[in-house]
């Protein structure tokens, strides 16, 4: 099911389009600021403590002396609910058959044989299992009225060509996880990895976590294949697949990279699909990005409709971060990590040079995520240029002048897919081998334009660490969050489905139809809190 709806009007607010803010389900209790002990006639009354809750009092606590000596209290407010263990999660009261407002999973059930799961007898070794009919809220915020920021598309933009469209999206996500009855016996799974698409930090890790994963559950060692150098590995006679051992993925995640190798284009469902019949294949995962998935989508389609009963399964790999609906994807934070420290070195290359510019290239095709995130993140950025917002070359050059003047020097972030609207003409157009647009290399008519403009009297550093930023592992919280994808997807395909991805969606870990993903890609909002806080952190003025 495509949850997509063109035009601008909010499924949320099309919802409840007279926004009733809701009854509060539980007491708004007014926070207590510091107040001063020994109050004067003109100083306002001290906020009274709320009354005391079904636990405790509230105490006033001595947090400091003022500059008159004295004494400054906090008066925390009493918990309003009783902590008792193992309460915590609400249980659904919704009937088995009841029709439900949720992402709805394809899956394979009725052609498989249920069975305990392996974990069953220690609880997953005391960390429980996963109910089918778990869910995870899609919709966290309610908004007060049509004006809150964000309420305009509560769900999500997205770009189909030139037309913005907001996502409409249900109420829930089914949560992740492993479930007490899987839909395989793990004796006799055969499975493949594949890697597709550009390098993305944690490819590795999420191979070795889908492989330890498996092993776990006790499929065979000899039983789960590398497909090498992308889908095309499926089918091309000099690459054969490899046995993917435990041995073989170990510390595999401290490399960047990935072990099986990557590629775009070539790819061919049918054969793909013969490969996985010949092959006896039940579950196939696919780390890639909107392409990727959209090839694992063909897959599961092209299964069903030759009779092939294999879980396909995706995994959303962009560097980029353009995967609608996902909170973050693996390898993005690591990505950001890495570009801060090149606009850093940019930071001071120009502020050791007379009138220095320190320009600084960033990967973004169309969506400017990792640009907008290092500029923040680093705090020395002047200007950030994405591809989602045009911008006019002679007041960039304006402008960049001007803080020079104000301050010797400047800093400038660009995403490569920025500026498009400026280079038309240098870029030979057309598109590579997986159908992505090739773009004009917008970082050289940069330089050359600003030289030209400060008529040399400037210094330029230009800086392109692309490639360099990509080829890296991933940094602490990736790694983390690649081993929960990988194990996430393993938990999916036992669990019987089919034509899914996995993914952190408001911090909570869920499959989605993949279908709901790759309608278009996830881009930066122009109007949305977040580019908004970063021009006013830097100050940047409009240049469309
Ligand atoms: N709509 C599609 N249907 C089937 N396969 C696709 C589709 N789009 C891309 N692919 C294939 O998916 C693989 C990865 O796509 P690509 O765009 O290169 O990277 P990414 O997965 O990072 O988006 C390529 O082999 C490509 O041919
Ligand atoms: O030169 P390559 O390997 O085609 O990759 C360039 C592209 O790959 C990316 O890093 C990631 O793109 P994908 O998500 O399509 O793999 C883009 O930012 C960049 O435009």
């Amino acid at each position: 099911m495509l949850y997509r709806r063109a035009g601008a009007q909010s499924p949320a607010l099309r919802d409840r389009s007279v926004v009733v803010p809701p009854a509060p389900r539980h007491a708004v209790i007014p926070h207590c600021k510091a107040t001063e002990t020994g109050s004067s006639k003109s100083a306002p009354a001290p906020p009274k403590p709320p009354k005391p809750g079904p636990v405790g009092a509230s105490v006033p606590v001595t947090v400091g002396q003022a500059p008159d000596g004295k004494k400054v209290v906090s008066v925390t407010p009493p918990p309003q609910y009783t902590a008792t263990p193992y309460t915590a999660g609400r249980v659904s009261s919704a009937s088995l058959d009841e029709e439900e407002d949720v992402l709805p999973l394809r899956n394979l059930r009725k052609h498989l044989k249920p069975m305990d799961s392996p974990f069953v007898v220690d609880n997953n070794r005391g960390g429980g299992f996963v109910g089918d009919r778990d869910r995870v809220r899609l919709h966290t915020v309610e908004y007060e009225s049509q004006e809150s920021a964000g309420a305009f598309c509560a769900d999500g933009i997205a770009t189909f060509g030139d037309e913005d469209v907001c996502l409409v999206l249900p109420e829930w996500a089914i949560r992740c996880g492993p479930r007490k009855t899987i839909y395989a016996d793990p004796t006799q799974v055969s499975a493949a990895v594949v890697t597709c698409g550009g390098l993305c930090p944690g490819l590795n890790d999420v191979i070795q976590n889908i492989v330890y994963t498996l092993r776990d559950y006790g499929v065979p060692e000899d039983n789960i294949l590398g497909i090498k150098y992308g889908l095309r590995g499926f089918y091309e006679r000099d690459e054969k697949p490899i046995t993917l051992t435990s041995e073989m993925v170990d510390g595999v995640h401290l490399k960047g990279g990935t072990m099986l190798g990557t590629s775009r284009g070539g790819a061919n469902i049918k054969e793909i699909v013969r490969r996985i019949d010949l092959w006896g294949l039940n579950m196939v995962f696919v780390i890639g990005g909107n392409g990727g998935n959209a090839a694992a989508h063909a897959i599961a389609e092209e299964c069903e409709a030759s009779g092939v009963v294999c879980s396909v399964v995706g995994v959303p790999k962009s560097i980029d971060n353009d995967i609608l609906l996902v909170d973050r994807c693996f390898g993005f934070e690591t990505a950001v990590e890495e570009a801060q420290r090149a606009l850093l070195a940019a930071k001071v290359e120009a502020s050791s040079a007379h009138h220095g510019i320190g320009l600084v290239k960033l990967m973004g095709r169309q969506s400017g995520f990792i640009a907008m995130q290092a500029s923040m993140a680093s705090g020395v950025v002047d200007v950030c240029l994405i591809p989602e917002i045009q911008f006019d070359l002679q007041k960039l050059n304006e402008y960049v002048a001007k803080v020079i003047e104000r301050k010797g020097h400047c800093v400038v972030c660009l995403a490569e897919g920025a500026g498009q609207n400026v280079v038309k003409g240098a870029s030979k157009g057309g598109t590579d081998a997986s159908g992505n647009p090739i773009l004009a290399d917008i970082g050289p008519i940069v330089k050359d334009s600003l030289k030209d403009y400060l008529k040399g009297n400037c210094d330029i550093k230009y800086i392109d660490p692309t490639y360099m930023i990509r080829a890296i592992p991933t940094t602490t919280n990736d790694r983390v969050y690649c081993k929960v994808l990988g194990q996430g997807a393993v938990h999916g395909a036992f669990a019987g489905y089919t034509d899914i991805t996995v993914g952190l969606v408001n911090t909570h870990y869920v499959y989605m139809p993949i279908q709901t993903i790759i309608q278009a890609p996830r881009r930066v909002n122009p109007t949305g809190r977040r580019w908004n806080r970063l021009v006013s952190a830097i100050g940047q003025p409009n240049f469309s």
